[in-house]
């Protein structure tokens, strides 16, 4: 033992957290990572009104303290230094505008946002410090940098699909993450996704008819069962393929990649940040 004090604690005091979408698949997933969290303390849980609200958002974890879940955007994020936000695009935007008039940072989640909604987020950036992403874990974010570089090496002559596969109950397609994938790849290959991007063959209707046109970037999406969420990113060259797989089985990748989101912002006042930033490869080497 050395004579010298302790380091003193990365935050003097637990972060305070509210989970909006409380009941759904990952509120719970965050809930439970965030409860298990000693620099953390849950202080607000939101959702759309329904049969959890009024219940205690810790029920599922069993005799846990808790807040109670409310549909009360103001009230469930008073006491909150951070909200994180896995819900839908208008239940995201709304808890926005609450964050910014209470100065309360977030981690946003969801996925399926348009232009327009996006940047209204960015908006929101320039008063409260946001770290958004369609996806939290550390190997698909890790994942996006091997596909800058496969697709900078590889160039023109493969083509490029981006197959997604995920659970029944999943309600956008293509996946956020099957979207992020495929503007990194446009990016690598000086294309822009919106220009260049297939979601849909049908193989009679024009214009998908015919021949594939090289510099099109294709989309596929499965929904079945219980899968949590695959992407796979497919280069097909003449006489090779190249396929870049990411398979999550569980979400709690998702929260813990959260967890590391809302620690992240505790120092920061304002701006938007990607899960890059959070896990300090936004300006890792992808040149081939
Ligand atoms: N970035 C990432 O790493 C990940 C992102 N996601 C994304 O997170 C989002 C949620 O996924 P998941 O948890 O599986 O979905 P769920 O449907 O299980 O949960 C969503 C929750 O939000 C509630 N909700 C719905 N609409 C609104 C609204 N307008 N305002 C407030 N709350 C609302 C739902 O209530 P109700 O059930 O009553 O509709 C539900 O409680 C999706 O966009 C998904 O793509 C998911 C996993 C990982
Ligand atoms: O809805 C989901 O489940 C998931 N959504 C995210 C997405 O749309 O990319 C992330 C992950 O794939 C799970």
């Amino acid at each position: 033992m050395s004579g010298t004090a302790p380091p003193a604690p990365e935050h003097p005091r637990p972060l305070r957290v509210a989970v909006a979408g409380a009941s759904g698949r990952m509120g719970r997933m965050l809930i439970e990572a965030i409860v298990a969290s000693p620099d953390l303390r849950l202080t607000g849980a939101l959702d759309i009104a329904g049969p959890s609200v009024g219940q205690r958002a810790t029920a599922f974890l069993g005799d846990v303290p808790g807040p109670t879940i409310t549909d009360d955007i103001r009230a469930g994020l008073q006491s909150a230094d951070t909200l994180i936000d896995f819900t839908r695009p208008a239940g995201t935007l709304a808890h926005l505008g609450v964050c910014r008039e209470l100065g309360v940072k977030a981690v946003i989640g969801t996925t399926g946002f348009d232009e327009a909604e996006k940047a209204q987020i960015a908006e929101f950036a320039r008063d409260v410090a946001i770290v958004m992403a369609p996806n939290m874990s550390v190997g698909v974010n890790v994942v996006l940098k091997l596909l800058a570089m496969a697709a900078k090496a590889l160039g023109d002559g493969y083509d490029v699909e981006v197959i997604e596969a995920h659970h029944r109950h999943k309600i956008d397609a293509p996946s956020g993450t099957a979207l992020k994938m495929g503007e990194v790849v446009a990016a690598a290959l000086g294309r822009d996704l919106k220009e260049c991007a297939v979601y849909a063959r049908d193989g009679y209707s024009a214009p998908d008819r015919g021949e594939r046109a090289r510099s099109t970037i294709g989309f596929s999406s499965i929904r079945g069962g219980d899968i949590v969420g695959d992407h796979t990113v497919l280069f097909a060259g003449d006489g090779e393929r190249i396929e870049i797989t990411h398979k999550s089985s569980s979400r709690a990748t998702y929260a813990q990649g959260s967890l590391r989101a809302v620690r992240f912002l505790a120092g920061r006042a304002n701006g938007l940040f990607g899960m890059d930033d959070v896990l300090g490869i936004a300006a890792a080497e992808v040149s081939a």
